[in-house]
C-alpha cells in the first residue's frame, strides 16, 4: 500500500505513520508514503479520499498509476460524477455539471474503471496524518452498471481484513441516495446552525427543516427509481445516534476551507431540475450555507478583521 499525500500530511506520515484514534485507543501504522506518483507504476486499486471538488485537480496527476486493469474508488460524498454512466435511460451518458463541469472527469477515466463507494464512516482529521473516528467503520462498494464483479468482492475482502465492514451492493445508486439524503439533511444545515449531528436530528427548532429537506430529496430519489426504506422517526434517531459529531462540511467551515456544496447540494438540485422537480427549502438552506462560507472566508482574508466569524463558529461548535 502506498499513500499519496502532500504538505504537512506528507511530512507527518513519513515521520509517524498514520494514526487513527478510536474508542479502543490509538492505532499507529507505518506506511509507504510519497508526494509524487511517478515510479510507482499501475496500481490494482486507487482510493481517492479528497473532497469532491478536488477530484478534477487530483485525477490527472494519478495517470501514471492507472493501467487498463486499475480500479479507481472515489471515497467522496455527494452525487458521483459517473451517476449516468453504465445504466440505460433517457439521461444515459450525461455529465453532471455541478460535479463534473464540461464532463472532464468522464473524459479522463472510462466509467468501467470506476468502482462506486458510499462511505458510512464519521471521521475528523485532528492533526496532519491523524484521524479520530468514533462510529462503526462501514463502507459499501458497487459497480456503476449494477453488475456483480469479482474485483468488487476482492476489494471488499481486503478492506474487511483491515477491520472495515465493507459490503457489496448490486444497486449502488440506492446506497448513494441513502447517503446523499443523510448529507443533504445535515451538512449544509450544520454550517448554518453550527450544530453537531445529535442536535441537528433532535432539536425541535431544526428538525422541521430536516423534515422538509428530506421530503424534497425523497421526491427526487423516487423520480430516479431509488429504492430504500425511509421512516422519519428512525431516520432522525439514527442520525442523532451518531453523536456530537461535526459534519465534514462543518469541519471545513470551521477551518475556513471551501465547502463541498456542489456535490452535496447543487448536484441534487440539478438532478431534481432534470425531472422537473423544485426543491425550494433545500435551495434556501444551501444558499445560506454558501453565504456563511463566503462571508467567513472573506472576513478571514481581510487584514482588518479582528474577530472573524470562523472563530465565533468554532466556539459555537464546541459549546
Ligand atoms: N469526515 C467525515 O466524517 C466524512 C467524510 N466523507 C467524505 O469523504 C471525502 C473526504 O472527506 P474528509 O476526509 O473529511 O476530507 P479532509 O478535508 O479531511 O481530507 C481531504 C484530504 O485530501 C487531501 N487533498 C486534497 N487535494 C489534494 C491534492 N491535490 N493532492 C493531495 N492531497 C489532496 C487533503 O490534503 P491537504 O490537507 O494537504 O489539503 C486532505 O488530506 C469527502 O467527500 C467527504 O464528504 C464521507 C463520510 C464522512
Ligand atoms: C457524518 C456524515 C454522515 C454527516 O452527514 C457525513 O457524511 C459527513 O460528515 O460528511
Amino acid at each position: 500500500v502506498t499513500l499519496l499525500a502532500r504538505g504537512d500530511t506528507l511530512d507527518a506520515v513519513r515521520r509517524d505513520g498514520v494514526r487513527l484514534t478510536r474508542i479502543d485507543g490509538t492505532h499507529q501504522v507505518p506506511v509507504q508514503v510519497t508526494g509524487v506518483p511517478d515510479g510507482l507504476g499501475p496500481q490494482d486499486a486507487i482510493f481517492i479520499c479528497t473532497k469532491a471538488h478536488s477530484l478534477g485537480d487530483v485525477l490527472p496527476g494519478l495517470a501514471p498509476l492507472i493501467g487498463p486493469e486499475t480500479c479507481v474508488v472515489p471515497m467522496v460524498n455527494g452525487v458521483p460524477w459517473w451517476y449516468f454512466q453504465g445504466v440505460s435511460g433517457r439521461l444515459q451518458g450525461r455529465a453532471i455539471e455541478a460535479v463534473d463541469p464540461g464532463g472532464g472527469l468522464l473524459a479522463m477515466l472510462p466509467w468501467q474503471q470506476v468502482l462506486g463507494a458510499v462511505v458510512l464512516i464519521t471521521a475528523e482529521r485532528t492533526a496532519p496524518g491523524t484521524v479520530h473516528s468514533t462510529n462503526p467503520l462501514l463502507l459499501v462498494l458497487g459497480e456503476p452498471d449494477h453488475t456483480e464483479h469479482p474485483r468488487t468482492h476482492r476489494l471488499a475482502a481486503v478492506l474487511r481484513a483491515a477491520g472495515i465492514d465493507a459490503r457489496v451492493s448490486t444497486a449502488i445508486r440506492d446506497n448513494v441516495w441513502t447517503k446523499v439524503i443523510a448529507n443533504l439533511t445535515s451538512n449544509p444545515l450544520s454550517v448554518v446552525t453550527g450544530a453537531t449531528l445529535d442536535r441537528l436530528y433532535s432539536d425541535p427548532d431544526i428538525v422541521p427543516l430536516v423534515r422538509k429537506i428530506l421530503h424534497e430529496a425523497l421526491q427526487v430519489a423516487a423520480a430516479y427509481g431509488a429504492r430504500f426504506p425511509v421512516d422519519l422517526q428512525s431516520f432522525l434517531a439514527q442520525g442523532a445516534g451518531m453523536g456530537a459529531v461535526r459534519t465534514s462540511m462543518l469541519q471545513d467551515f470551521d477551518q475556513g476551507r471551501p465547502l463541498e456544496l456542489a456535490a452535496i447540494g447543487d448536484a441534487i438540485i440539478e438532478l431534481a431540475a432534470l425531472q422537473g422537480i423544485d426543491m425550494p427549502v433545500t435551495k434556501d438552506v444551501i444558499a445560506l450555507a454558501r453565504f456563511r462560507s463566503k462571508a467567513a472566508r472573506a472576513c478571514a482574508s481581510s487584514p482588518h478583521a479582528s474577530t472573524t466569524p470562523i472563530r465565533v463558529s468554532q466556539r459555537e461548535a464546541h459549546a
